[in-house]
């Protein structure tokens, strides 16, 4: 198996170019898709020079240097008593971040409309049976030095009682770069999936592997700031550290397809 990674220029490539490599993602024949000049520079740096100096922008509970707005799910499921704050926080979220770009339009919202349009999909907060309401996204300020470990996003590995996410045909990560670094930041995709590393249930721990056992990478991004990457976040990924003064910051979040299903799902 070879990974395959496409990129694509926002405003140049044509309708049919984003549908068919939608779809080339959905169906799993291509790992990344890279969308350059997602949105416009003027809407990255409003949004992050808003959000950045917002009281809910903390320091990560266990990675120093790294500033989040908002949690994640894996983060609530390791350490339960933030359930509700990532819930809480969540649930504001859409809301604040189109506040802070007015009249810009929100990043997120293009997200949701882009895939609504080209995927030909309902978009929609994933609900789970036996969890609050998950958050929509998160925002990520990476400092300098600051990079993640290897590790592979699987809901069904953190939540596994629940029915919708062992029904995932796929589970990709979307980060929009509002702020990519000029040096350093590298994210990196490998050719390792849940078969390989047996990633199958987070009590057991997330399988985290050692980055001198890793072979090396198949896909390798260098983002910029507008870009939209999405990627199977079921594959093992790494992302370099940042070796810009300025803060790598993204806005993340999770999108799951089912087969034969016209909704896509969307997480943090
Ligand atoms: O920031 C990135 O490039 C990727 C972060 C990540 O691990 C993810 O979105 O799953
Ligand atoms: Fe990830």
């Amino acid at each position: 198996m070879t990974l395959l990674s496409q990129t694509l220029d926002y405003l140049e490539a044509k309708d049919s170019e984003h549908e068919q490599a939608l779809m080339s993602l959905l169906s799993g024949e291509l790992t990344c898709l890279v969308i350059r000049k997602f949105i416009k520079s003027e809407t990255a740096s409003t949004a992050t020079a808003s959000l950045i100096q917002r009281e809910e922008f903390v320091d990560h509970d266990d990675v120093p240097g790294l500033k989040v707005l908002g949690l994640s799910h894996f983060q609530a499921v390791r350490t339960p008593h933030l359930f509700q704050r990532y819930s809480e926080v969540g649930a504001g979220l859409e809301e604040m971040l189109e506040n802070a770009c007015r009249p810009l339009p929100s990043p997120f919202g293009s997200l949701k409309s882009y895939l609504a349009k080209h995927a030909n999909k309902s978009i929609e907060i994933l609900e789970l049976e036996n969890e609050p309401p998950p958050a929509p996204f998160t925002v990520r300020s990476c400092g300098r030095k600051i990079g993640i470990e290897p590790h592979q996003d699987i809901l069904l590995a953190e939540s596994p009682k629940e029915r919708i996410a062992a029904s995932f045909s796929r589970q990709l990560a979307a980060n929009i770069f509002l702020a990519g670094p000029d040096a350093g930041g590298e994210l990196e995709i490998f050719e390792l999936g849940p078969g390989d590393t047996g990633y199958k249930n987070l009590e057991d721990g997330p399988k985290t592997i050692a980055e001198d056992q890793l072979p090396s990478a198949a896909i390798t991004v260098s983002p910029r700031t507008g870009d939209l990457v999405m990627f199977d976040s079921t594959m093992v990924h790494i992302v370099h550290a940042n070796q810009d003064p300025k803060p790598r910051v993204t806005l993340a979040c999770f999108i799951a397809s089912q087969h034969d299903n016209g909704v896509l799902y969307y997480w943090v």
